[in-house]
């Protein structure tokens, strides 16, 4: 039995002649923060894609929870316990915060949660785990809400509160920092911090505060493969990842 929650092996993504992820070896150990960044291109977002099962990988193996899912589509990916946040795009707009939470839980009954004639038993299962994640996401004020209404910061939040109503073993974040204001930043830092001690987070991410204070792990991509990996303060002191990202801007 392998202690990693998440491992591959030689995991690669070509897009036709071109290679975005080379052959990548991550292990994600249960129970940590684990971050993956890296300069413009890397392959970060390609990486996650094939985690996801969005993307069909050109070439290795990915094993979760010691079972292979390489080629295993998304949805069943996440009935094995893997949530990806939402995106804006995919909150209900027109609905309320806790109804977007409460559709996001009976979705863990997969295709089951179609039906409009949910028993009034899984609906109030389902009430209970929106209530219980609007806590932890800290949206009780503005339960009532359109999410259309919300600040795109909380509707961020939103997102990463959809995807922990499955109760994954593995949340995986893109970039949930992106298009948000200063002030929002440290809401979702305190989110993901908090999340990471009772959820194992794969996440994506250019703010190097946020990565830097709640990592437990950090890998660095560069050229579509790892770099490096270490811990927050092996990482920021290393001088192959500062090379790397020379001529980087914008990035904190
Ligand atoms: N659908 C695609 N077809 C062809 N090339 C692609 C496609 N998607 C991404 N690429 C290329 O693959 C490389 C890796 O892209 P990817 O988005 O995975 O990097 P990234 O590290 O996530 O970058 P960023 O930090 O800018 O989001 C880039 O050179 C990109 O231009």
């Amino acid at each position: 039995m392998s202690e990693y929650l998440l491992e591959t092996s030689g995991l690669g993504l070509d897009y036709g002649a071109f290679s975005a992820v080379g052959e990548v070896n991550l292990k994600i150990q249960k129970g940590t923060i684990h971050t993956v960044i890296g300069p413009n291109g890397a392959g970060k977002t390609s990486l996650f894609h094939c985690l996801t099962g969005e993307r069909k990988p050109s070439r290795g193996k990915i094993h979760f929870n010691n079972e292979n899912i390489t080629y295993l589509g998304a949805h069943k990916r996440v009935s094995k316990g893997m949530a990806r946040s939402f995106q804006v795009t995919s909150l209900f707009q027109e609905l309320s915060v806790l109804e977007n939470l409460r559709i996001a839980a009976q979705g863990r009954d997969g295709l089951k949660s179609l039906k409009f004639w949910v028993s009034e038993n899984k609906n109030h299962h389902n009430l209970e785990k929106a209530h219980e994640v609007l806590n932890k996401i800290q949206l009780n004020d503005v339960s009532d809400r359109l999410a259309g209404e919300l600040s795109h910061g909380q509707q961020r939040v939103l997102e990463v509160g959809m995807a922990l109503c499955g109760s994954p073993a593995l949340l995986l974040l893109d970039e949930p920092t992106s298009g948000m204001g200063v002030d929002d930043i440290p809401i979702m830092t305190g989110l993901i911090s908090e999340l990471g001690k009772e959820h194992t987070v794969m996440l994506i991410e250019h703010n190097m505060r946020l990565v830097m204070s709640i990592s437990d792990r950090i890998t660095v991509m560069h050229q579509g493969n790892i770099l490096v990996e270490g811990s927050p303060d092996e990482i920021k002191g290393d001088e192959m990842v500062k090379k790397a990202y020379l001529g980087e801007s914008g990035h904190e």
